[in-house]
């Protein structure tokens, strides 16, 4: 921690498992600087350790399996700025380690499968963001990462997402209603039948009429949008890109909608995109196009979730920024 903070401001990113929220947290502290913030993993709050989900046949995502009174205890006292004893979920035994100390920061970011379920949690959020990855682009995703990097075999991969499903959906999925922002990612539109997802749809729904928080949009705000940008200023190699912007319903609230399919060849030409969106709460001109460039290696770099989760961290500092009061800036990214 830096110093101590005037006020604690609570952000939650909400989840399935493997739907890219280490990515978007780097991008996050890349913004605000890793001392400026805490993350918190809710998976610290399981009250069932794997041995016991085993043999009870409750899964991680069922609320039966955390314990929701100390989440809140714990995060209302963090907020208030007083430090906590956080339970340590062991992901390599399974088993619940003994507590660690949190201090409170001047942001802290509660991530995992279950920030927005509680209606007390959710009261203390002052942002919320939801990953929404559609199930074919999960597979992929997951495929990908757990037989490259952990020696799993397809069908067990398939396996274990599949009997993830009923849980995910009765208790993960809905939370996406309550959340300030959603990133959708689909499969393309651009190539019929797509199977392998190398090129994505990704839609960034903004929560209308939430105060201090103004949708970003393209060209003209409160239109309806259709842009395929020139090949000349956006290089793109096939299947090309196609963005969107205009509102839509959702969960019975208005959103404002943005929307990237395809694929940036060439990000140093993001200047371009940036330039004819508004209400990006960059601090210069270009600021987002940096922050894209300073880190190509991160996956998504170079589509709609690079560019939305930077957004969307850019939103955030805005948050940030409003309700702590005009003294406190965080220093442009530079
Ligand atoms: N935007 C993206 N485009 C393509 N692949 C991605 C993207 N984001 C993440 N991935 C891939 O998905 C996998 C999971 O990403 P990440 O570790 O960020 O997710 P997570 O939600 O933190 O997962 P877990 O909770 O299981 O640790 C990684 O292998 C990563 O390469
Ligand atoms: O959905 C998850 C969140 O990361 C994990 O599956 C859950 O935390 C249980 O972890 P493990 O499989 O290591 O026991």
């Amino acid at each position: 921690m830096v110093n101590q903070p005037d006020r604690v401001v609570l952000i939650g990113v909400a989840g399935d498992s493997g739907c890219g929220k280490s990515t978007f947290l780097r991008r996050i502290t890349d913004i605000f600087g890793e001392d400026f913030v805490t993350v918190i993993c809710l998976d610290d709050y399981h009250s069932l350790d794997r041995k016991q989900r085993k043999e009870t046949g409750i899964t991680a995502l069922d609320p039966r399996a955390n314990n929701f009174d100390l989440m809140y205890e714990q995060i209302k006292t963090l907020k208030s700025g007083q430090s906590i004893n956080k339970p340590i979920y062991n992901h390599e035994t399974g088993l619940i380690d003994p507590p660690e100390r949190i201090d409170p920061n001047h942001i802290v970011v509660i991530e995992g499968l279950h920030p927005l379920y509680d209606e007390r949690v959710r009261g203390l959020l002052d942002f919320s963001v939801y990953l929404d990855i559609s199930d074919e682009v999960k597979i992929s995703w997951k495929i990908q990462r757990d037989m490259a990097e952990r020696g799993h075999r397809y069908e067990d991969v398939l396996a274990s997402i599949n009997a993830r499903r009923p849980d995910f959906e009765a208790y993960i999925d809905p939370q996406k209603q309550y959340a300030d922002v959603v990133i959708q990612i689909l499969p393309t539109q651009l190539i019929p039948g797509d199977k392998e997802h190398k090129v994505l749809r990704v839609r960034l729904m903004q929560r209308d009429g939430v105060e201090g928080f103004e949708p970003a949009y393209l060209f003209d705000e409160g239109s309806t949008i259709n842009w395929t940008p020139c090949g000349r200023k956006l290089t793109c190699s096939y299947p090309g890109i196609k963005m969107f912007y205009g509102p839509d319903a959702y969960y019975g609230n208005e959103v404002s909608v943005l929307e990237v399919d395809g694929k940036f060849d060439n990000l140093e030409e993001m200047i371009y995109v940036e330039g004819h969106m508004s209400n990006i709460a960059t601090k210069y001109y270009g600021e987002l196009t940096h922050l894209l460039r300073e880190h190509q290696d991160y996956p998504g770099s170079n589509d709609g979730t690079g560019l939305f989760q930077v957004l969307v961290g850019l939103k955030m500092r805005a948050t940030y920024e409003r309700l702590v009061g005009k003294g406190e800036k965080v220093a442009a990214a530079v």
